[in-house]
């Protein structure tokens, strides 16, 4: 029936990051695997590449592996393409916040989605070491564990909680642009600033109304897309940071160059309102708001610096 449609692969998705979930609370393998090149820290370890082992394992066995494609952390790190076709795909992050796993830091996801035609049907992120089972699938709401979740409905920001991260880049003018971000957001004033180490943690959080929006740039598909489905159908709002590219403009400059004069009406700076772009999940570029007027208010402060796209072609070496 029409409305089931991926009801079984949802299920199983379910059950899937609920294994995974125990596999990473019960490992004892902690040890770092991979860390850094000179300018990124970003931590693998064993489990993480055992966890999405398992993940996939599962998921070809059940389905199949022809008429199903896969897009995980860990398989695009060893050189596996991070494209979205309009075949059936899983997009998986078998440990978010594999900082904090190593660390003890108590957030943790596994976060699994599913896409058709490149359109999300579900996301599944299980935050395993609190034991809370976020799901959704389009069109019939969001949940953790059995309970109905939606977003704030907070609409002033100076009432709001944000959340951002700093991701693993620790280039001296990317981290600059990042902290400088969060300043003005802090000093908006907003309520508070956090961070749980995990972007799907950090979704589900939206979702569930504990904050009212997350963003980050440098992100990865994986670690967005099981949380967008959540956020949406908690009523939340996705968005790329950068939808519009006139952030302010002089008037009274280009009524000069047009040759018009200084003419009264325009003689003051004018400043447009700034909105996001449409959510594009392989950008690496994301807000995630309870509504638009929280979402275009921190879009406003956000200072872009390049990530390149998840479904970039790959450079021939
Ligand atoms: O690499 P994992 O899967 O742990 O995920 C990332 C997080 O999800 C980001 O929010 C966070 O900012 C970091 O980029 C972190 O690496
Ligand atoms: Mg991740």
């Amino acid at each position: 029936m029409a409305e089931d449609l991926w009801k079984k692969e949802y299920d199983f998705a379910v059950a899937v990051a609920r294994k995974a979930g125990a596999v990473i609370r019960e490992a004892g393998e902690k040890e770092i695997k991979v860390c850094t090149k000179s300018s990124t820290v970003d931590l693998v370890t064993k489990t993480d590449e055992r966890v999405e082992k398992i993940i996939i394992g599962s998921l070809k066995e059940e389905f199949g592996e022809g008429t199903h494609c896969f897009i995980g952390e860990e398989s695009v790190a060893k050189g596996e393409p991070c494209i979205l076709t309009d075949k059936p795909t899983w997009i998986i992050d078998p440990v978010d916040g594999t900082t904090n796993f190593v660390h003890g830091f108590p957030f943790v996801a596994v976060s699994i989605a599913f896409a058709v035609n490149k359109e999300l049907e579900f996301g599944v992120v299980y935050s395993c070491l609190e034991d809370k089972m976020y799901k959704a699938r389009r069109g019939k709401g969001a949940f953790c564990d059995d309970d109905r979740i939606t977003v704030s409905d907070v609409e002033e920001i100076k009432k709001s909680i944000i959340i951002s991260e700093h991701g693993t880049d620790r280039s001296p003018e990317k981290v600059k642009k990042i902290f400088s971000t969060m300043q003005k957001i802090l000093c908006i004033p907003v309520h508070g600033l956090r961070g749980s180490g995990t972007a799907a943690t950090n979704m589900c959080l939206v979702a569930c109304g504990a904050v009212e929006a997350f963003f980050e740039i440098g992100i990865h598909c994986w670690d967005i897309a099981a949380g967008a489905v959540i956020v949406k159908e908690a009523g939340g709002i996705l968005l790329d940071v950068d939808g519009m590219s006139i952030r302010s403009v002089n008037c009274v400059a280009i009524n000069q160059a047009l040759c018009f004069g200084e003419t009264p009406l325009l003689k003051n700076r004018l400043c447009l309102t700034i909105q996001g772009g449409p959510f594009d999940l392989m950008s690496r570029r994301m807000v995630s708001a309870n509504n638009k007027k929280i979402a275009d208010r921190i879009i406003k402060e956000i200072e872009i610096f390049p990530a390149e796209r998840d479904d970039a072609p790959i450079q021939k070496k």
